[in-house]
C-alpha cells in the first residue's frame, strides 16, 4: 500500500495551519469593518417634532433640508418639553425623506433594521444651543399581545451624548445602551424582557436628554452608520482553535491508521514467514520424487521411537525392488523414477494411518507398522500383491510390473534404528535369495 502521508507531511500541515493561524489574526486586525449608512439613505424618512404635537408651546421647523438642519424652539408650557428628529425605515423609497410630522404624517412604522450582528454606531451631529447635551434613541420592535401596534410600546432604547462630544463622530458602542426606565414602568415590562435589543430597529432619533433650556437650539443630523467587525474574536478564535483541533485529530488519527497498516503488515509478513517456514519443514522431510518421507523425515521420527521402548510394539520393514537396475537399464532412468513414484503411492494406499512409510535412499524403502503377527502378514501379502499387479504406464507408451522384496523385524526393547534395522535387512537378504516378490522376517 503507498503511503500518501509522512511525519514530514504532518509537520508541512502543521506549518500550514500556523501560517493559516498568523494570517486570519493578521487579517482580522487589517481588515476594513463591516458598516451599514443608516443614515441618510433614501429608504427613510427623517422627521422634525416637537411638544405642539400634544399641547405644548415649543415647535420644531426644518432650516435647511438638504442638510438635514432642524430648528427647535423650546417655549414654557408642556409639563415635559420635547423636540427631536425621528428616522424611520422603509423597505421602498418614499417621495420625500426630510418631513415634519405636524404636516400630516403617518406613524407607522414600515420596515425594521438588524443591528445585532453590528458592534457600534458612529454619529456625526452638528448643534448649536444652551442644553448640556442630546440623546440618541432607538425603537426595536417589540411584541407583546397588548402593544403590538403601539408606537410608544415598543422597546425604548437610548445613550445620553455630552455636548463636548458632539464636535466629533462619536462611536457609541450598542452594548454601552440603555432601555429607559419610564418603557419599563409604564408598560410593566418583566425583567428578562427589559434588556438592550436591536435586531429588529424601525427607529431611530435625535432629541434631548432631560428638559433642556428654553429658546433656540439647532441640530444637523450629518450621518449615522453601524460598524462591527467581519469575524467577531471570539468566532475567529474557535476557528483556529477548531482549526487546530481538526489539524491534530487528523494528524492522530493517520498516525494511528499508519500503526495498524504496519501492524497488519507485519503481522502478514509473520504469517508468510510461518506458512515459509512450514512448507521448508515440509519439504525438508518430503522426498521431492515420491511425496513420501526422505531419509531425514525419516529419522526425525525414528529418533522419538528408538532406542525402542518396548518389545515389539512395532514392525520395521525393509522394501528394495527388485532388478531395478534392469529396469533402469531397459527403460531408462525417466522411466524407473516413475516406477518409484507408482510403486510408493501402491505401498502408501495399502497402509494405516499410524503407519510411517519413506523413501530410505535409492530404490529402497522403510516401513515402520503396529502390525504384528497375523496383521503383519497380511500385510506383507497384501504389499506384494498390490506392486505386483500395478501397472506402470510409462510415458512412452510401455506398461511396466516390478516386483518388490521386503525384509521384516519386530523392534526389541532398547534397541537403537541401527540394531532393528541391521535385522531387517538381513530378512530382507533372505527374501531376495529366496526368489524375491516376497517377504522374510528375523
Ligand atoms: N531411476 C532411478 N533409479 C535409481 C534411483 N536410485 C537408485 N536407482 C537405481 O536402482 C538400481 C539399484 O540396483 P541394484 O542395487 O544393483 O539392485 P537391483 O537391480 O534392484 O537388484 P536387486 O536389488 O538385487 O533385486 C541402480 O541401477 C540405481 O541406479 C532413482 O532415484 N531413480
Amino acid at each position: 500500500m503507498k503511503r500518501r502521508f509522512s511525519i514530514r507531511s504532518f509537520y508541512a500541515i502543521r506549518l500550514g495551519v500556523g501560517i493559516l493561524t498568523v494570517g486570519c489574526l493578521l487579517l482580522a486586525n487589517f481588515m476594513p469593518q463591516r458598516s451599514i449608512q443608516l443614515f441618510p439613505s433614501k429608504r427613510i424618512t427623517i422627521d422634525a417634532y416637537a411638544d405642539n404635537l400634544s399641547g405644548g408651546n415649543s415647535v420644531a421647523r426644518w432650516l435647511d433640508k438638504s442638510t438635514h438642519t432642524f430648528q427647535c424652539d423650546f417655549m414654557a408650557g408642556a409639563d415635559f418639553r420635547y423636540c427631536g428628529a425621528s428616522i424611520k425605515f422603509f423597505d421602498f423609497e418614499p417621495a420625500e425623506t426630510v418631513v415634519s410630522r405636524s404636516e400630516n404624517y403617518d406613524y407607522q412604522w414600515m420596515h425594521t433594521v438588524d443591528l445585532s450582528t453590528y458592534d457600534a454606531l458612529v454619529l456625526e451631529l452638528d448643534y448649536q444651543g444652551q442644553a448640556s447635551g442630546l440623546r440618541l434613541f432607538i425603537r426595536n420592535a417589540f411584541s407583546q399581545p397588548s402593544n403590538t401596534n403601539e408606537h410608544n410600546a415598543q422597546k425604548f432604547i437610548y445613550q445620553n451624548l455630552a455636548k463636548r462630544e458632539l464636535s466629533n463622530p462619536i462611536t457609541i458602542p450598542l452594548s454601552d445602551l440603555k432601555v429607559a426606565d419610564w418603557w419599563v414602568d409604564q408598560y410593566r415590562i418583566e425583567r428578562k424582557d427589559a434588556s438592550v435589543a436591536v435586531d429588529s430597529v424601525f427607529e431611530l432619533g435625535i432629541d434631548f436628554s432631560g428638559q433642556p433650556p428654553l429658546g433656540k437650539h439647532t441640530i444637523s443630523v450629518k450621518r449615522i452608520e453601524a460598524v462591527g467587525e467581519w469575524v467577531s474574536d471570539a468566532s475567529l478564535y474557535i476557528f483556529i482553535i477548531a482549526l487546530w483541533l481538526a489539524s491534530l485529530a487528523f494528524e492522530g488519527g493517520y498516525r494511528i491508521f499508519l500503526l495498524y497498516v504496519a501492524n497488519r503488515r507485519f503481522r502478514h509478513s509473520l504469517l508468510e514467514l510461518k506458512d515459509e517456514n512450514s512448507h521448508l519443514r515440509l519439504t525438508a522431510r518430503t522426498d521431492a520424487l515420491t511425496r513420501i518421507y526422505n531419509r531425514a523425515g525419516l529419522e526425525t521420527l525414528f529418533n522419538k521411537l528408538f532406542p525402542a521402548k518396548g518389545h515389539a510394539e512395532f514392525t520395521l520393514v525393509v522394501i528394495d525392488l527388485d532388478h531395478f537396475k534392469k529396469v533402469n537399464d531397459n527403460y531408462g532412468h525417466a522411466a524407473g523414477d516413475q516406477a518409484l513414484q507408482v510403486v510408493s503411492k501402491t505401498i502408501s494406499q495399502q497402509l494405516r494411518s499410524g503407519d510411517i512409510f519413506g523413501r530410505w535412499g535409492g530404490e529402497e524403502f522403510l516401513l515402520l507398522t503396529m502390525a504384528t503377527g497375523v496383521a503383519l502378514v497380511q500385510l506383507m501379502h497384501r504389499l506384494n500383491i498390490a506392486v505386483e499387479a500395478t501397472d506402470v504406464n510409462l510415458t512412452a507408451g510401455d506398461v511396466l510390473n516390478v516386483t518388490m522384496s521386503m525384509g521384516a523385524t519386530a523392534a526389541r526393547k532398547g534397541e537403537t534404528l541401527n540394531q532393528t534395522f541391521a535385522r531387517a535387512d538381513a530378512a530382507l537378504y533372505n527374501a531376495k535369495a529366496a526368489g524375491r516378490n516376497t517377504w522374510r522376517k528375523k
